[in-house]
Protein backbone atom coordinates (compact mmCIF):
# COMPACT_ATOMS: atom_id res chain seq x y z
CA UNK A 1 0.00 0.00 0.00
CA UNK A 2 2.97 2.50 0.82
CA UNK A 3 4.81 1.13 -1.77
CA UNK A 4 1.53 2.81 -4.25
CA UNK A 5 1.90 6.08 -2.28
CA UNK A 6 5.51 6.32 -2.86
CA UNK A 7 4.66 5.53 -7.02
CA UNK A 8 2.00 8.28 -6.67
CA UNK A 9 4.42 10.60 -5.04
CA UNK A 10 7.11 9.75 -7.87
CA UNK A 11 5.12 9.84 -10.64
CA UNK A 12 3.51 13.12 -9.66
CA UNK A 13 7.28 14.85 -9.33
CA UNK A 14 8.06 13.31 -12.93
CA UNK A 15 4.92 14.97 -13.72
CA UNK A 16 6.97 18.36 -13.38
CA UNK A 17 5.50 21.49 -15.34
CA UNK A 18 3.19 19.12 -17.38
CA UNK A 19 0.07 21.00 -18.46
CA UNK A 20 -2.93 19.12 -18.30
CA UNK A 21 -3.81 20.15 -22.18
CA UNK A 22 -0.65 18.10 -22.99
CA UNK A 23 -2.66 15.35 -22.18
CA UNK A 24 -5.34 16.04 -24.65
CA UNK A 25 -2.86 16.65 -27.37
CA UNK A 26 -1.29 13.14 -26.60
CA UNK A 27 -4.20 11.55 -26.33
CA UNK A 28 -7.19 12.91 -29.21
CA UNK A 29 -9.41 11.03 -27.54
CA UNK A 30 -9.17 11.96 -23.70
CA UNK A 31 -12.37 13.50 -23.70
CA UNK A 32 -14.42 10.33 -24.02
CA UNK A 33 -11.71 7.79 -22.18
CA UNK A 34 -12.23 10.07 -19.19
CA UNK A 35 -15.42 10.40 -19.18
CA UNK A 36 -17.48 7.60 -16.40
CA UNK A 37 -21.09 7.41 -16.79
CA UNK A 38 -23.70 5.92 -15.05
CA UNK A 39 -27.30 5.20 -15.77
CA UNK A 40 -27.17 8.69 -17.53
CA UNK A 41 -25.19 10.51 -15.36
CA UNK A 42 -22.05 11.65 -16.88
CA UNK A 43 -18.65 12.41 -14.79
CA UNK A 44 -15.85 14.12 -17.31
CA UNK A 45 -12.58 14.42 -15.26
CA UNK A 46 -10.26 14.95 -18.15
CA UNK A 47 -9.39 18.14 -17.21
CA UNK A 48 -6.92 17.05 -14.40
CA UNK A 49 -3.69 15.83 -14.53
CA UNK A 50 -4.25 11.89 -14.63
CA UNK A 51 -2.60 10.50 -17.18
CA UNK A 52 -2.60 6.79 -18.04
CA UNK A 53 0.23 6.18 -15.16
CA UNK A 54 -1.87 7.87 -13.01
CA UNK A 55 -4.91 6.51 -13.63
CA UNK A 56 -3.25 2.55 -13.12
CA UNK A 57 -1.23 3.73 -10.11
CA UNK A 58 -5.20 4.82 -8.42
CA UNK A 59 -6.50 1.84 -9.09
CA UNK A 60 -4.22 -0.32 -8.16
CA UNK A 61 -4.81 1.64 -4.95
CA UNK A 62 -8.51 1.16 -5.27
CA UNK A 63 -7.91 -2.40 -5.05
CA UNK A 64 -8.87 -3.32 -1.37
CA UNK A 65 -12.05 -1.27 -1.72
CA UNK A 66 -14.17 -4.59 -3.52
CA UNK A 67 -13.98 -6.32 -0.35
CA UNK A 68 -14.97 -3.67 2.44
CA UNK A 69 -17.95 -2.32 0.25
CA UNK A 70 -18.88 -5.93 -0.38
CA UNK A 71 -18.93 -6.46 3.40
CA UNK A 72 -20.83 -3.51 3.70
CA UNK A 73 -23.64 -4.80 1.77
CA UNK A 74 -23.66 -7.99 3.01
CA UNK A 75 -24.44 -6.44 6.83
CA UNK A 76 -20.93 -6.27 8.30
CA UNK A 77 -20.33 -4.26 11.36
CA UNK A 78 -17.59 -2.09 9.21
CA UNK A 79 -18.10 0.56 11.56
CA UNK A 80 -15.45 -0.92 14.38
CA UNK A 81 -15.30 1.87 16.93
CA UNK A 82 -19.21 1.73 17.38
CA UNK A 83 -19.89 -2.13 16.52
CA UNK A 84 -22.53 -1.27 13.98
CA UNK A 85 -23.14 -2.36 10.61
CA UNK A 86 -23.71 0.38 7.77
CA UNK A 87 -26.29 -0.51 5.92
CA UNK A 88 -27.82 3.35 4.87
CA UNK A 89 -28.46 1.03 1.40
CA UNK A 90 -31.15 -0.76 2.42
CA UNK A 91 -33.25 1.84 3.45
CA UNK A 92 -34.10 2.40 -1.03
CA UNK A 93 -33.35 -1.47 -1.70
CA UNK A 94 -36.72 -1.89 -0.47
CA UNK A 95 -37.02 -5.28 -2.78
CA UNK A 96 -33.63 -6.18 -1.35
CA UNK A 97 -33.00 -8.52 1.80
CA UNK A 98 -30.28 -8.10 4.03
CA UNK A 99 -29.39 -9.90 7.72
CA UNK A 100 -27.40 -8.38 10.56
CA UNK A 101 -26.59 -10.64 13.28
CA UNK A 102 -28.04 -13.40 11.37
CA UNK A 103 -31.81 -11.25 11.20
CA UNK A 104 -33.19 -9.91 8.11
CA UNK A 105 -33.76 -6.62 8.45
CA UNK A 106 -35.73 -5.79 5.38
CA UNK A 107 -39.65 -6.26 6.89
CA UNK A 108 -38.94 -3.77 9.47
CA UNK A 109 -37.75 -1.46 6.88
CA UNK A 110 -40.57 -1.79 4.33
CA UNK A 111 -43.15 -1.77 7.51
CA UNK A 112 -41.50 1.89 8.54
CA UNK A 113 -41.96 2.93 4.60
CA UNK A 114 -45.10 1.82 4.16
CA UNK A 115 -45.97 3.86 7.47
CA UNK A 116 -44.13 6.64 6.47
CA UNK A 117 -46.37 6.94 2.68
CA UNK A 118 -49.38 6.32 4.51
CA UNK A 119 -48.81 8.96 6.73
CA UNK A 120 -47.55 11.75 3.98
CA UNK A 121 -50.41 10.86 2.36
CA UNK A 122 -52.80 11.33 4.89
CA UNK A 123 -50.81 14.80 5.56
CA UNK A 124 -50.88 15.73 1.95
CA UNK A 125 -54.64 14.63 1.27
CA UNK A 126 -55.89 16.14 4.83
CA UNK A 127 -56.33 12.55 6.68
CA UNK A 128 -54.06 13.98 8.97
CA UNK A 129 -55.50 17.69 10.47
CA UNK A 130 -54.03 20.05 12.58
CA UNK A 131 -56.64 21.35 14.82
CA UNK A 132 -57.68 24.44 12.75
CA UNK A 133 -57.88 22.30 9.71
CA UNK A 134 -55.62 20.07 7.00
CA UNK A 135 -51.85 21.06 7.39
CA UNK A 136 -50.60 24.10 5.57
CA UNK A 137 -46.73 23.83 6.69
CA UNK A 138 -44.44 21.08 7.75
CA UNK A 139 -41.52 22.05 10.12
CA UNK A 140 -39.13 19.70 10.20
CA UNK A 141 -36.95 20.19 13.43
CA UNK A 142 -33.07 18.78 13.32
CA UNK A 143 -29.62 19.46 13.07
CA UNK A 144 -26.50 17.57 11.10
CA UNK A 145 -27.86 14.35 9.44
CA UNK A 146 -30.95 15.31 10.62
CA UNK A 147 -31.33 18.64 8.36
CA UNK A 148 -28.84 18.95 5.78
CA UNK A 149 -30.42 15.83 3.50
CA UNK A 150 -33.78 16.92 3.46
CA UNK A 151 -32.95 20.67 4.06
CA UNK A 152 -30.97 20.09 0.71
CA UNK A 153 -33.63 17.81 -1.29
CA UNK A 154 -36.65 19.57 -0.65
CA UNK A 155 -35.04 23.04 -2.09
CA UNK A 156 -33.65 20.78 -4.76
CA UNK A 157 -36.99 18.80 -6.01
CA UNK A 158 -39.41 22.42 -5.50
CA UNK A 159 -40.94 21.54 -8.83
CA UNK A 160 -42.04 18.70 -7.11
CA UNK A 161 -43.38 19.94 -4.50
CA UNK A 162 -47.34 19.48 -4.33
CA UNK A 163 -47.34 19.08 -0.48
CA UNK A 164 -47.57 21.26 2.22
CA UNK A 165 -45.11 23.81 2.80
CA UNK A 166 -42.00 22.36 4.30
CA UNK A 167 -39.24 24.45 6.55
CA UNK A 168 -36.63 23.50 8.36
CA UNK A 169 -34.94 24.73 11.44
CA UNK A 170 -31.64 23.75 13.21
CA UNK A 171 -29.91 26.27 15.00
CA UNK A 172 -30.02 26.85 18.60
CA UNK A 173 -29.97 30.46 17.72
CA UNK A 174 -33.83 31.39 18.43
CA UNK A 175 -33.26 33.28 15.42
CA UNK A 176 -34.17 30.32 13.44
CA UNK A 177 -36.82 29.16 15.20
CA UNK A 178 -38.36 32.72 15.61
CA UNK A 179 -38.01 33.94 12.04
CA UNK A 180 -39.54 30.38 10.83
CA UNK A 181 -42.72 29.90 13.42
CA UNK A 182 -43.68 33.92 12.55
CA UNK A 183 -45.32 33.20 9.60
CA UNK A 184 -47.12 29.73 10.38
CA UNK A 185 -50.59 29.44 12.27
CA UNK A 186 -49.76 26.67 14.76
CA UNK A 187 -53.45 25.49 14.07
CA UNK A 188 -52.48 24.10 10.46
CA UNK A 189 -48.66 23.01 11.17
CA UNK A 190 -47.34 19.54 11.80
CA UNK A 191 -43.84 19.77 14.00
CA UNK A 192 -41.49 16.76 12.79
CA UNK A 193 -38.65 16.72 15.01
CA UNK A 194 -35.87 14.73 13.96
CA UNK A 195 -33.37 13.31 15.60
CA UNK A 196 -31.79 9.58 16.04
CA UNK A 197 -30.74 10.00 19.35
CA UNK A 198 -33.83 12.53 21.05
CA UNK A 199 -30.80 13.83 22.77
CA UNK A 200 -29.43 16.12 20.94
CA UNK A 201 -29.28 19.83 22.92
CA UNK A 202 -30.05 21.67 19.48
CA UNK A 203 -32.81 19.80 18.31
CA UNK A 204 -34.56 19.36 21.81
CA UNK A 205 -34.34 23.14 22.60
CA UNK A 206 -36.17 23.58 19.22
CA UNK A 207 -38.55 21.22 19.87
CA UNK A 208 -39.87 22.62 23.37
CA UNK A 209 -40.01 25.95 21.64
CA UNK A 210 -42.46 24.64 18.87
CA UNK A 211 -44.33 22.50 21.43
CA UNK A 212 -44.61 26.47 23.74
CA UNK A 213 -45.62 27.94 20.61
CA UNK A 214 -48.51 25.12 19.95
CA UNK A 215 -49.50 25.58 22.98
CA UNK A 216 -51.13 29.12 22.57
CA UNK A 217 -53.28 28.52 19.80
CA UNK A 218 -54.19 24.20 19.96
CA UNK A 219 -55.42 22.35 23.29
CA UNK A 220 -53.29 19.62 22.36
CA UNK A 221 -49.59 20.42 21.10
CA UNK A 222 -48.18 16.56 20.85
CA UNK A 223 -51.05 15.82 18.37
CA UNK A 224 -49.13 17.60 15.70
CA UNK A 225 -45.66 16.45 16.32
CA UNK A 226 -44.14 13.84 14.54
CA UNK A 227 -40.93 12.29 15.56
CA UNK A 228 -38.31 10.59 13.58
CA UNK A 229 -35.83 8.54 16.11
CA UNK A 230 -33.95 5.30 17.28
CA UNK A 231 -34.79 6.42 20.58
CA UNK A 232 -38.61 5.17 21.27
CA UNK A 233 -38.58 5.21 24.81
CA UNK A 234 -37.89 8.75 24.54
CA UNK A 235 -39.89 10.01 21.87
CA UNK A 236 -42.63 8.43 24.28
CA UNK A 237 -41.51 10.53 27.13
CA UNK A 238 -41.96 13.51 24.73
CA UNK A 239 -45.63 12.41 24.52
CA UNK A 240 -45.36 11.53 20.57
CA UNK A 241 -47.98 9.01 19.68
CA UNK A 242 -46.00 5.97 18.25
CA UNK A 243 -48.52 6.17 15.30
CA UNK A 244 -46.34 8.71 14.50
CA UNK A 245 -43.04 7.64 15.60
CA UNK A 246 -40.79 6.37 13.11
CA UNK A 247 -37.72 4.51 14.09
CA UNK A 248 -34.81 3.22 12.32
CA UNK A 249 -32.10 0.76 13.06
CA UNK A 250 -28.21 1.74 14.59
CA UNK A 251 -26.83 1.18 11.53
CA UNK A 252 -28.03 4.66 9.53
CA UNK A 253 -25.53 6.97 10.40
CA UNK A 254 -27.23 10.07 11.10
CA UNK A 255 -25.65 11.89 7.80
CA UNK A 256 -26.64 8.66 5.72
CA UNK A 257 -30.44 8.77 6.60
CA UNK A 258 -32.29 10.63 4.70
CA UNK A 259 -33.63 7.85 2.61
CA UNK A 260 -35.58 6.53 5.34
CA UNK A 261 -37.58 8.24 8.33
CA UNK A 262 -35.45 11.26 8.05
CA UNK A 263 -36.76 11.97 4.85
CA UNK A 264 -40.54 12.31 6.07
CA UNK A 265 -40.33 16.03 5.49
CA UNK A 266 -39.07 15.43 1.92
CA UNK A 267 -42.20 12.61 1.23
CA UNK A 268 -44.53 14.54 2.66
CA UNK A 269 -43.26 18.18 -0.02
CA UNK A 270 -43.12 16.11 -3.31
CA UNK A 271 -45.21 12.91 -2.42
CA UNK A 272 -44.49 9.30 -1.87
CA UNK A 273 -44.34 8.18 -5.34
CA UNK A 274 -41.65 11.19 -6.47
CA UNK A 275 -39.56 9.98 -3.08
CA UNK A 276 -39.54 6.53 -4.26
CA UNK A 277 -37.84 7.76 -7.57
CA UNK A 278 -35.71 9.65 -5.34
CA UNK A 279 -34.67 6.08 -3.67
CA UNK A 280 -34.78 4.30 -7.09
CA UNK A 281 -31.66 6.26 -7.92
CA UNK A 282 -29.73 5.53 -5.16
CA UNK A 283 -30.32 2.19 -5.79
CA UNK A 284 -29.38 2.56 -9.17
CA UNK A 285 -26.03 3.97 -7.76
CA UNK A 286 -25.62 1.00 -5.52
CA UNK A 287 -25.93 -1.47 -8.17
CA UNK A 288 -23.35 0.67 -10.55
CA UNK A 289 -21.34 0.92 -7.52
CA UNK A 290 -21.35 -2.47 -6.75
CA UNK A 291 -20.89 -3.95 -10.20
CA UNK A 292 -19.17 -1.79 -12.32
CA UNK A 293 -15.51 -2.69 -13.12
CA UNK A 294 -13.53 -0.02 -10.98
CA UNK A 295 -11.79 1.86 -13.91
CA UNK A 296 -15.41 2.78 -15.27
CA UNK A 297 -16.98 3.18 -11.78
CA UNK A 298 -18.66 6.29 -11.09
CA UNK A 299 -17.59 6.52 -7.54
CA UNK A 300 -14.63 4.67 -7.41
CA UNK A 301 -13.42 7.31 -10.59
CA UNK A 302 -14.54 10.75 -8.51
CA UNK A 303 -12.94 9.19 -5.59
CA UNK A 304 -9.50 8.27 -7.11
CA UNK A 305 -9.86 12.08 -8.79
CA UNK A 306 -10.48 13.29 -4.80
CA UNK A 307 -7.26 11.55 -3.62
CA UNK A 308 -5.30 12.34 -6.39
CA UNK A 309 -5.85 16.40 -5.72
CA UNK A 310 -5.76 15.85 -2.25
CA UNK A 311 -3.05 13.25 -0.81
CA UNK A 312 -1.32 13.02 -4.36
CA UNK A 313 -0.68 16.63 -5.33
CA UNK A 314 -1.68 18.13 -2.11
CA UNK A 315 -4.30 20.59 -2.74
CA UNK A 316 -5.76 21.33 0.19
CA UNK A 317 -9.43 22.38 -0.66
CA UNK A 318 -12.28 20.94 -3.20
CA UNK A 319 -14.55 23.35 -4.16
CA UNK A 320 -17.97 22.06 -5.14
CA UNK A 321 -19.83 24.41 -7.91
CA UNK A 322 -23.44 23.41 -8.78
CA UNK A 323 -24.71 25.40 -11.58
CA UNK A 324 -27.83 24.97 -10.35
CA UNK A 325 -29.91 27.47 -8.08
CA UNK A 326 -31.74 24.62 -6.30
CA UNK A 327 -28.86 22.60 -5.23
CA UNK A 328 -27.64 25.41 -3.18
CA UNK A 329 -27.37 23.52 -0.30
CA UNK A 330 -25.62 20.54 -1.41
CA UNK A 331 -22.11 22.02 -0.41
CA UNK A 332 -23.42 22.40 2.93
CA UNK A 333 -24.76 18.72 2.88
CA UNK A 334 -21.49 17.60 1.35
CA UNK A 335 -19.28 19.24 3.82
CA UNK A 336 -21.48 16.99 6.57
CA UNK A 337 -21.10 13.64 4.59
CA UNK A 338 -17.51 14.28 3.59
CA UNK A 339 -15.43 15.94 6.31
CA UNK A 340 -17.78 14.31 9.43
CA UNK A 341 -17.06 11.19 7.19
CA UNK A 342 -13.47 11.47 6.80
CA UNK A 343 -11.72 14.05 8.68
CA UNK A 344 -10.22 11.47 10.84
CA UNK A 345 -6.54 11.44 11.91
CA UNK A 346 -6.43 7.72 13.24
CA UNK A 347 -6.59 4.42 11.01
CA UNK A 348 -9.24 1.87 11.59
CA UNK A 349 -6.78 0.15 14.10
CA UNK A 350 -5.65 2.88 16.24
CA UNK A 351 -2.82 4.14 14.73
CA UNK A 352 -1.79 7.87 13.57
CA UNK A 353 -2.52 8.28 9.80
CA UNK A 354 0.48 9.04 7.71
CA UNK A 355 -1.06 10.72 4.89
CA UNK A 356 -3.69 13.76 4.68
CA UNK A 357 -7.33 12.62 5.17
CA UNK A 358 -10.19 14.33 3.65
CA UNK A 359 -10.00 17.92 2.45
CA UNK A 360 -11.80 20.63 3.05
CA UNK A 361 -15.25 20.84 1.16
CA UNK A 362 -16.57 24.07 0.59
CA UNK A 363 -18.94 25.70 -2.43
CA UNK A 364 -21.44 27.42 -3.71
CA UNK A 365 -24.08 27.78 -6.38
CA UNK A 366 -22.55 29.04 -9.81
CA UNK A 367 -22.83 31.64 -11.04
CA UNK A 368 -22.91 33.26 -8.22
CA UNK A 369 -19.65 32.22 -7.22
CA UNK A 370 -17.86 33.56 -10.10
CA UNK A 371 -19.08 36.85 -8.77
CA UNK A 372 -17.62 36.38 -5.03
CA UNK A 373 -14.36 33.90 -4.94
CA UNK A 374 -13.76 32.39 -8.48
CA UNK A 375 -11.03 35.48 -8.26
CA UNK A 376 -9.02 33.46 -6.12
CA UNK A 377 -9.47 30.21 -8.34
CA UNK A 378 -8.49 31.54 -11.69
CA UNK A 379 -5.27 33.65 -10.43
CA UNK A 380 -4.64 33.00 -6.50
CA UNK A 381 -1.65 30.96 -5.02
CA UNK A 382 -3.53 28.11 -4.11
CA UNK A 383 -4.88 25.42 -6.47
CA UNK A 384 -8.66 24.31 -5.55
CA UNK A 385 -10.14 21.37 -7.63
CA UNK A 386 -13.64 22.37 -8.74
CA UNK A 387 -16.39 20.10 -9.20
CA UNK A 388 -19.14 21.80 -11.38
CA UNK A 389 -22.51 20.25 -11.98
CA UNK A 390 -24.75 21.27 -14.44
CA UNK A 391 -28.09 19.79 -16.38
CA UNK A 392 -28.58 19.47 -20.17
CA UNK A 393 -32.38 21.18 -18.96
CA UNK A 394 -33.54 23.26 -16.78
CA UNK A 395 -37.30 22.82 -15.20
CA UNK A 396 -38.14 26.17 -17.07
CA UNK A 397 -38.96 25.93 -20.67
CA UNK A 398 -40.00 29.82 -21.00
CA UNK A 399 -36.72 30.22 -19.90
CA UNK A 400 -34.83 28.00 -22.17
CA UNK A 401 -32.19 30.87 -22.66
CA UNK A 402 -31.27 31.44 -18.73
CA UNK A 403 -30.48 27.76 -18.70
CA UNK A 404 -27.87 28.27 -22.22
CA UNK A 405 -26.15 30.76 -20.28
CA UNK A 406 -26.14 28.72 -17.37
CA UNK A 407 -24.09 26.01 -19.31
CA UNK A 408 -22.28 28.32 -21.25
CA UNK A 409 -20.83 30.39 -17.98
CA UNK A 410 -20.27 26.51 -16.46
CA UNK A 411 -18.16 24.98 -19.48
CA UNK A 412 -16.56 28.38 -19.71
CA UNK A 413 -14.83 27.86 -16.35
CA UNK A 414 -13.29 24.92 -16.64
CA UNK A 415 -12.00 25.83 -19.55
CA UNK A 416 -10.64 28.98 -18.55
CA UNK A 417 -8.92 27.14 -15.42
CA UNK A 418 -7.37 24.45 -17.68
CA UNK A 419 -6.16 26.97 -20.34
CA UNK A 420 -5.36 30.13 -18.38
CA UNK A 421 -4.42 33.25 -20.12
CA UNK A 422 -0.45 33.40 -21.17
CA UNK A 423 1.57 36.43 -21.11
CA UNK A 424 1.74 36.51 -24.46
CA UNK A 425 -1.96 36.29 -24.82
CA UNK A 426 -2.29 39.40 -22.20
CA UNK A 427 0.22 41.69 -23.26
CA UNK A 428 -1.49 41.73 -26.45
CA UNK A 429 -4.74 42.65 -24.89
CA UNK A 430 -3.11 45.27 -23.61
CA UNK A 431 -1.01 46.25 -26.76
CA UNK A 432 -4.76 46.76 -28.74
CA UNK A 433 -5.84 48.92 -26.29
CA UNK A 434 -2.76 51.26 -26.94
CA UNK A 435 -0.79 50.32 -23.71
CA UNK A 436 3.71 50.06 -24.61
CA UNK A 437 6.67 49.41 -22.48
CA UNK A 438 6.79 49.04 -18.83
CA UNK A 439 3.02 49.96 -18.07
CA UNK A 440 1.93 47.48 -20.98
CA UNK A 441 4.13 44.68 -19.24
CA UNK A 442 2.63 45.41 -15.63
CA UNK A 443 -0.76 45.60 -16.47
CA UNK A 444 -0.12 42.63 -18.78
CA UNK A 445 1.00 40.73 -15.91
CA UNK A 446 -2.65 41.06 -13.39
CA UNK A 447 -4.68 39.84 -17.16
CA UNK A 448 -2.20 36.75 -17.12
CA UNK A 449 -4.14 33.23 -15.87
CA UNK A 450 -1.83 30.63 -14.84
CA UNK A 451 -4.65 28.19 -15.86
CA UNK A 452 -3.84 23.90 -15.68
CA UNK A 453 -5.93 24.12 -12.78
CA UNK A 454 -7.96 20.77 -12.21
CA UNK A 455 -11.82 20.55 -12.59
CA UNK A 456 -14.08 17.28 -13.29
CA UNK A 457 -17.87 18.68 -14.36
CA UNK A 458 -20.76 16.04 -13.64
CA UNK A 459 -23.58 16.52 -16.44
CA UNK A 460 -27.31 15.04 -15.97
CA UNK A 461 -30.40 15.44 -18.30
CA UNK A 462 -32.10 17.20 -15.77
CA UNK A 463 -32.38 17.51 -11.39
CA UNK A 464 -35.07 14.97 -11.03
CA UNK A 465 -35.92 13.06 -8.24
CA UNK A 466 -34.34 9.56 -9.76
CA UNK A 467 -31.02 11.85 -10.50
CA UNK A 468 -30.69 13.16 -7.09
CA UNK A 469 -31.17 10.14 -5.66
CA UNK A 470 -28.29 8.95 -7.94
CA UNK A 471 -25.94 12.09 -7.17
CA UNK A 472 -26.27 11.63 -3.18
CA UNK A 473 -25.48 8.18 -3.64
CA UNK A 474 -22.51 9.14 -5.80
CA UNK A 475 -20.96 10.89 -2.81
CA UNK A 476 -21.80 8.48 -0.45
CA UNK A 477 -20.07 5.74 -1.91
CA UNK A 478 -17.10 8.30 -2.76
CA UNK A 479 -16.94 9.24 0.46
CA UNK A 480 -16.98 5.19 1.39
CA UNK A 481 -13.94 4.60 -0.94
CA UNK A 482 -12.03 7.38 -0.15
CA UNK A 483 -12.04 6.20 3.38
CA UNK A 484 -11.25 2.32 2.12
CA UNK A 485 -7.80 3.72 1.20
CA UNK A 486 -7.19 5.60 3.67
CA UNK A 487 -7.83 2.93 6.26
CA UNK A 488 -10.42 5.11 8.17
CA UNK A 489 -14.01 4.35 9.86
CA UNK A 490 -16.08 6.95 7.73
CA UNK A 491 -18.86 5.93 9.56
CA UNK A 492 -17.71 7.42 13.93
CA UNK A 493 -17.63 11.15 14.19
CA UNK A 494 -16.17 11.27 17.50
CA UNK A 495 -14.62 14.77 16.75
CA UNK A 496 -17.80 16.22 17.60
CA UNK A 497 -18.24 14.87 21.16
CA UNK A 498 -15.76 17.10 23.23
CA UNK A 499 -17.47 20.63 22.05
CA UNK A 500 -20.84 19.10 22.88
CA UNK A 501 -19.64 18.01 26.22
CA UNK A 502 -17.53 21.62 27.00
CA UNK A 503 -21.18 23.36 25.90
CA UNK A 504 -22.72 22.04 28.73
CA UNK A 505 -19.84 22.89 30.97
CA UNK A 506 -19.88 26.62 29.94
CA UNK A 507 -23.49 27.23 29.87
CA UNK A 508 -23.47 27.63 33.82
CA UNK A 509 -20.29 30.43 33.53
CA UNK A 510 -22.85 32.45 31.41
CA UNK A 511 -25.30 32.49 34.89
CA UNK A 512 -22.72 33.52 37.02
CA UNK A 513 -22.10 30.37 38.07
CA UNK A 514 -18.43 28.43 38.31
CA UNK A 515 -17.88 25.01 36.74
CA UNK A 516 -14.25 24.34 37.04
CA UNK A 517 -11.35 23.75 34.50
CA UNK A 518 -12.04 26.23 32.08
CA UNK A 519 -8.98 28.26 30.31
CA UNK A 520 -8.34 31.89 31.09
CA UNK A 521 -9.40 32.74 27.98
CA UNK A 522 -12.73 31.08 28.27
CA UNK A 523 -13.37 32.60 31.63
CA UNK A 524 -12.85 35.80 30.43
CA UNK A 525 -15.02 35.82 27.32
CA UNK A 526 -17.85 34.49 29.55
CA UNK A 527 -17.91 37.80 32.01
CA UNK A 528 -17.09 39.81 29.22
CA UNK A 529 -20.37 38.14 27.23
CA UNK A 530 -22.40 38.65 30.88
CA UNK A 531 -21.28 42.04 31.72
CA UNK A 532 -22.03 43.25 28.18
CA UNK A 533 -25.61 41.12 28.09
CA UNK A 534 -26.75 43.05 31.62
O1 LIG B 1 -30.01 13.02 14.81
P1 LIG B 1 -29.30 13.46 16.06
O2 LIG B 1 -29.10 12.34 17.01
O3 LIG B 1 -30.03 14.61 16.69
O4 LIG B 1 -27.86 13.95 15.65
C1 LIG B 1 -27.66 15.04 14.79
C2 LIG B 1 -26.26 15.13 14.28
O5 LIG B 1 -25.33 15.22 15.34
C3 LIG B 1 -24.15 14.50 15.03
O6 LIG B 1 -24.12 13.35 15.81
C4 LIG B 1 -22.92 15.28 15.32
O7 LIG B 1 -22.97 16.55 14.80
C5 LIG B 1 -24.31 14.14 13.56
O8 LIG B 1 -23.59 13.06 13.17
C6 LIG B 1 -25.78 13.96 13.46
O9 LIG B 1 -26.20 13.98 12.15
Amino acid sequence: MTNIWDRLAEHRSAQGALRIEALFDADPNRAESCSTAADGLVLDWSKTAIDAKARDLLLELAQPVAARRDAMFAGDRINETEDRAVLHTALRNLQGSVTVDGRDVMPDVRETHARMRDFATRVRNGGFAGQGGKITDVVNIGIGGSDLGPAMAARALSPWHDGPRVHFVSNVDGADIADTLKALDPATTLVIVASKTFTTIETMTNAATARDWMATSVTTPAAQFAALSSAQGKTAQWGIDADRVFGFEDWVGGRYSMWGPIGLSLMIAIGPDAFEDFLAGGLAMDTHFRNAPADRNLPIILALVGIWHHQVCGYGTRAVLPYDNRLARLPAYLQQLEMESNGKRVAMDGSDLTIPSGPVIWGEPGTNGQHAFYQLIHQGTAIIPCEFMIAARGHEPHLAHHHLLLIANCLAQSEALMRGRSLDEARALMQAKGLAGAELDRQARHRVFPGNRPSTTLVMQELSPFVLGQIVALYEHRVFVEGAILGINSFDQWGVELGKELALKVAPLLDGGATPGHDPSTEHLAQLIRQMRD
